[in-house]
């Protein structure tokens, strides 16, 4: 623990992911993490994600986190609909700071990054940190077999906006060059870093109001090319094929979410959507219309737009959620702040 954490100010809830390929050490630091923010005094809820129907890694969590096991199947596909709900009732029960979430092993992370982003449509959060926890001499061994396991595993760095190179006292000299350098190919933005026991300065997992996550992805999946035992040695995903490089910078936001706080015209919506570039390829929310009084879930995909009439039964937010590379999230969120008159808000920082 280096310096007191800053609390976001905003309502809205920073969530972490922590990904990494199955024995990568993701529990492990997990563990780190909650110590710091316990030594801070940050109030945290941790989600565990495991395909089995029992969460072993669970019981060495500190008892007194408040925590939901999400078993039996993995949150980038089979329970994904549930990663929402689970998120809801966690942050409404105990109004935690900050949210970590464990993937299993096998996840895809932009499958949860899209979960993650749905569950804006339910509860204020924001998605902040993906830490990738890489098992370095697993990477290395898998790099010279290749196979879908491997891609897998470099989605999971690409995807990251932090990269924790784990596992390293079990590598030479020699492979520990070439092991960054295969990592550093795939992803040469997000911060590297070495470690024993996932030994690692946690300031990546500090509450940082603007930050998004995917900020640093590099390299997009398509939208439902998850299958149901996902990436599992053994039972491998479907549509590997389908992943797509898609080159993404740096600076570009691939996940946007806007709260909206009030109704907008139906028309002027429309447009803006019509208008959307084609680097948007997806975009979900709740909107309420102003010309005909009524809430709508959308969904827009591929260039088309859906409308479903909506009758909320408890708190709904409206939101919205752009995903995409390479887009202008500045003149977007302009665009949508226009829309009712400048009265929006994002997590984006000015
Ligand atoms: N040699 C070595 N072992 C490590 C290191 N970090 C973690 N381990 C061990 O690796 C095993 C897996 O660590 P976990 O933290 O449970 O990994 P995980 O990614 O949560 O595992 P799953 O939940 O099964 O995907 C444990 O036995 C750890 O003690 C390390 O840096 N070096």
């Amino acid at each position: 623990m280096t310096e007191q954490l800053q609390k976001q100010p905003s309502a809205r809830v920073p969530i972490h992911l922590i990904s990494g390929f199955l024995g990568s050490g993701k529990t492990t630091l997990l563990n780190r993490v909650i110590d710091y923010y316990k030594a801070a005094d940050v109030k945290v809820a941790v989600i565990m994600n495991e395909l089995g129907d029992v969460n072993l890694d669970g019981q060495f969590v500190d008892d007194d986190v408040p925590m939901a096991e999400m078993l039996g199947g993995c949150i980038c596909c089979t329970i994904r609909g549930d990663l929402g709900l689970e998120l809801k009732m966690l942050i409404e029960e105990h109004q935690p700071d900050v949210v970590l979430i464990e993937s299993t092993g096998a996840a895809n992370p932009m499958e949860i990054i899209d979960a993650v982003t749905e569950a804006a449509l339910y509860i204020r959060v924001e998605l902040q940190t993906i830490a990738t926890v890489v098992d370095g001499p697993e990477l290395l061994s898998r790099s010279r077999r290749g196979g879908r396991t491997y891609r897998l595993m470099q989605d999971q760095i690409r995807c990251a906006t932090d990269l924790i190179m784990n596992k390293a006292d079990k590598l030479g000299p020699d492979e520990l060059i070439e092991v960054q350098q295969l990592i550093r190919e795939l992803n040469s933005y997000a911060p590297l870093t070495i470690t024993v026991r996932c030994m690692v300065e946690l300031n990546m997992f500090d509450p940082s109001p603007g930050r998004q996550a995917g900020t640093d992805a590099r390299q997009l999946h398509e939208s439902h090319v998850c299958g149901a035992n996902c990436s599992q040695e053994g039972h491998h995903h479907p549509h590997d094929e389908q992943t797509t490089d898609m080159g993404i910078s740096h600076s570009h936001v691939m996940a946007l979410t806007y709260y909206f706080d009030g109704p907008v015209n139906s028309y002027d919506f429309e447009s803006l959507i019509s208008r959307l570039p084609d680097d948007v390829y997806r975009a979900k929310g709740i909107v309420t219309f102003s010309d005909t009084n009524s809430r709508f879930l959308f969904q827009y995909a591929y260039r088309e737009l859906e409308f479903t009439r909506i009758t909320p039964q408890g708190k709904v937010n409206d939101v919205a959620v752009f995903i995409g590379e390479h887009f202008a999230k500045d003149a977007l969120v302009q665009d949508l702040v226009r829309l009712h008159e400048g009265t929006g808000s994002t997590g984006i920082a000015p």
